[in-house]
């Protein structure tokens, strides 16, 4: 574990900003990642994720921000301590898995041979037992990544990155993914990974921070994310549709017996005070939070139009200051 008397956040990155050419591709981004946590970083397409993340681990300096992992600014100097699985995937073809995985190990301080024995038990955990003694040439390139995946954890380290762990994995090895981050958290290690599908994020993240357009727009729990949004209702009164409407928000909409509208929590006890007291009755209700998707779709467009030209106020920046 990073130290957490000492320290709560395995990964400080403050104010990171990188430019290629005239392009700023990272304006001032910051993460604060919590010792034993799940911390994705979420964004569309080019938004900088990967480029906040190598700066992040020191493989390129920045132009301007600092980032400290488990506590120092040279992350050489605990690269042990670090796994990380890159955007760009490679092993050497002519290894077996088996062998790819205790190499990787190798490299970070790991016994040769306590590495093989871990990339047998991974494999298995895994369910991925017929391929411990396969060449990596002769693999899908799904069933090569998990190999790279188990090859930069091997070594059990306090902090796990991922870049875009779960593209190119076939449903049932996202699903083998997600229960070894789960199981990794629960060893004592810190995650982080980026990521554009939301599904994944929202099941697993204890915190997200969304990156569009360079720089970070949202940071917070999934929960406070959802929370962007308002509630969003289908309600089929019993008696005739059209007389419900003068209980409903303007703007609600009629899809066949039921009517659709969002509202603010705090309006939903209203509603339904009105509602009872109608007598139109409830021949069907749900009123649920939009999903992770949604808060982000919602993030990213308002960026797309200009809404959120600003970053968002940074209190890690504000109380490192
Ligand atoms: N070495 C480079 N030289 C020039 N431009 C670069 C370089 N690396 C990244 N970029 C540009 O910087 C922007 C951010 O790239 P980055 O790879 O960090 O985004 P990302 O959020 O990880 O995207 P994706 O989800 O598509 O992988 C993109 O517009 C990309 O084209």
């Amino acid at each position: 574990m990073g130290d957490p008397g000492l320290n709560d956040y395995s990964v400080e990155a403050n104010g990171l900003t990188k430019y290629f050419g005239d392009f700023k591709a990272v304006d001032h981004v910051s993460l604060a990642v919590p010792t034993g946590s799940i911390y994705g970083v979420l964004g569309p397409n080019g938004a900088g994720k990967t480029t906040s993340l190598r700066m992040t681990l020191g493989i390129i300096d920045p132009d301007a921000g600092t980032s400290r992992i488990f506590g120092t600014h040279r992350p050489q100097s605990v690269r042990h301590r670090i796994g990380y699985l890159p955007e760009e995937r490679g092993l050497y073809p002519g290894m077996k898995a088996r062998e790819a995985i205790a190499f990787m190990g190798a490299l970070r301080g790991l016994d040769w041979s306590e590495g093989r024995r871990r990339a047998a038990a991974f494999m298995t955990e895994l369910g991925l037992e017929r391929v411990i003694d396969e060449k990596i040439r002769k693999m899908s390139k799904g069933m090569a990544q998990m190999v790279q995946l188990i090859g930069s954890i091997v070594h059990a380290p306090d902090l796990i990155v991922l870049d875009e762990p779960f593209s190119g994995l076939d449903p049932v090895n996202q699903e083998r993914l997600e229960m070894l981050v789960r199981r990794e958290r629960d060893r004592g290690a810190t995650i982080l990974f980026s990521t554009h599908v939301m599904a994944h994020a929202e099941r697993l993240c204890d915190r997200i921070a969304i990156i569009a357009r360079s720089q970070r727009r949202f940071e917070g729990t999934v929960d406070e994310a959802r929370a962007l949004l308002p509630m969003q209702v289908r309600y089929t009164p019993r008696t005739d549709g059209d007389a419900a409407a003068a209980l409903l928000p303007a703007g609600a909409e009629r899809k066949g017996e039921a009517w659709h509208f969002a509202i603010e929590e705090a309006d939903v006890e209203p509603l339904l005070a009105r509602i009872t007291a109608s007598g139109h009755g409830v021949a069907g209700l749900s009123i649920a939070r939009p999903g992770l998707h949604d808060a982000f779709v919602h993030i990213v467009r308002q960026v797309d139009a200009g809404f959120d030209a600003t970053p968002e106020k940074d209190a890690i920046e504000e109380a490192a200051a």
